[in-house]
C-alpha cells in the first residue's frame, strides 16, 4: 500500500516535471514566434517608410514588399491552433487576410497601386507592430501599460479602416477579374464544373457584414477583460 502510494507520488511528480517542461517549451517558442512577427511587420513598416520618402509616391509600393509580406502574414497561420483563442475566430482573421494577399492583391497586378491598398497595409502593419510586441512582453512579464493600452484600444479606429481598405480593393478588382476570367472555370469542360471568380467575390465581400461584426465584438470583449477585468464566459467552438 504505501509503496503505490509512493509510486502514484512519483509518478506525480514525473508528469509535473513532463508538464512544466511541456509549458516551457511552448513559451519559449512562443515568444521566438512574437519576437520574428513583431520584427517582421517592423521590416516592412520599415520598407513602405523609406519606399515613399525615396520615391514621394505610393505607386510600386506593394511589389516592393510583395514577398515580405506573403511570407509573415502567411506564417500566421501557426497561431490557429497553438493560442488559447477560439480556433474559428483566429481562423477567420487569419484566412481572410492571407486570402487578400495571395488571392486577390497579389494576383491582380492592376489593383496592387490602389490607395486602398495602402490603407489596409498601414491598418495591418500597425496593428501587427503592437499585438505581437503585446504577446511578446506578456509572455516575458514585462508588459509596459502603454502596449496593453495600445492593443486594446487602436482596433476600435483601425479594424474599421482595415475592412474599409480591404474592401474597396476587392471592389477595384471586380472588373479585372471579370474581363479576364481568372480562377474561374466556364462550361463545358471535363469535370462539368462551373466557377465564377467573379461572384465568389461578391459573395466575399458579403460575408464581411456577418463575420466583421462577430470579429469586432470579440476584441470588444477582450478589451473589457484586459483592461476593466471584467470575466467574460465565451462559447467554445
Ligand atoms: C477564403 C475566403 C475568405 C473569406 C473572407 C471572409 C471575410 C471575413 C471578414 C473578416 C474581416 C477581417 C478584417 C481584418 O482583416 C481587418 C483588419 O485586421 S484591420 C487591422 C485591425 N485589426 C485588428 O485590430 C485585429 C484584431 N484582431 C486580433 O487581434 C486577432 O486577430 C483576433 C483573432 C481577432 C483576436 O485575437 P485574440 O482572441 O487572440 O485576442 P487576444 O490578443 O486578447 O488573445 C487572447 C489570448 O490568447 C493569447 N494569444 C493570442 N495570440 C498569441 C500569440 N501569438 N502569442 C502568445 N499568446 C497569444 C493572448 O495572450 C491571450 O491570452 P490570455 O487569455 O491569457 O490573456
Amino acid at each position: 500500500m504505501a509503496s503505490s502510494e509512493e509510486d502514484g507520488t512519483v509518478e506525480e511528480k514525473e508528469n509535473n516535471n513532463k508538464k512544466r517542461t511541456k509549458s516551457a517549451l511552448i513559451t519559449a517558442w512562443l515568444t521566438f514566434y512574437n519576437i520574428a512577427m513583431t520584427a517582421g511587420w517592423l521590416v516592412l513598416a520599415i520598407t513602405m517608410m523609406r519606399f515613399y520618402i525615396q520615391k514621394g509616391t505610393h505607386k510600386g509600393l506593394y511589389r516592393s514588399i510583395a514577398r515580405t509580406l506573403k511570407f509573415f502574414q502567411t506564417f500566421a497561420l501557426v497561431e490557429v491552433r497553438i493560442v488559447r483563442t477560439s480556433v474559428i475566430v483566429t481562423g477567420v482573421q487569419v484566412c481572410s487576410r492571407i486570402y487578400m494577399v495571395w488571392f486577390i492583391t497579389s494576383s491582380i497586378r492592376q489593383i496592387q497601386n490602389e490607395e486602398s491598398v495602402i490603407l489596409f497595409l498601414v491598418v495591418w502593419t500597425v496593428t501587427e507592430i503592437t499585438r505581437y510586441s503585446y504577446y511578446t512582453f506578456n509572455l516575458l512579464h514585462h508588459l509596459p501599460y502603454f502596449i496593453k493600452w495600445a492593443r486594446y484600444n487602436f482596433f476600435i479606429v483601425l479594424y474599421p479602416l482595415g475592412v474599409v481598405g480591404e474592401l474597396l480593393t476587392i471592389y477595384a478588382a471586380l472588373p479585372f477579374v471579370r474581363r479576364s476570367g481568372m480562377y474561374s472555370m466556364r462550361l463545358p469542360n471535363k469535370y462539368n464544373v462551373s466557377f465564377d471568380y467573379y461572384y465568389f467575390l461578391i459573395i466575399v465581400m458579403l460575408s464581411y457584414i456577418p463575420l466583421f461584426p462577430q470579429l469586432y465584438l470579440h476584441m470588444l470583449r477582450q478589451r473589457r477583460r484586459v483592461l476593466h477585468g471584467e470575466v467574460i464566459v465565451e462559447k467554445d467552438d
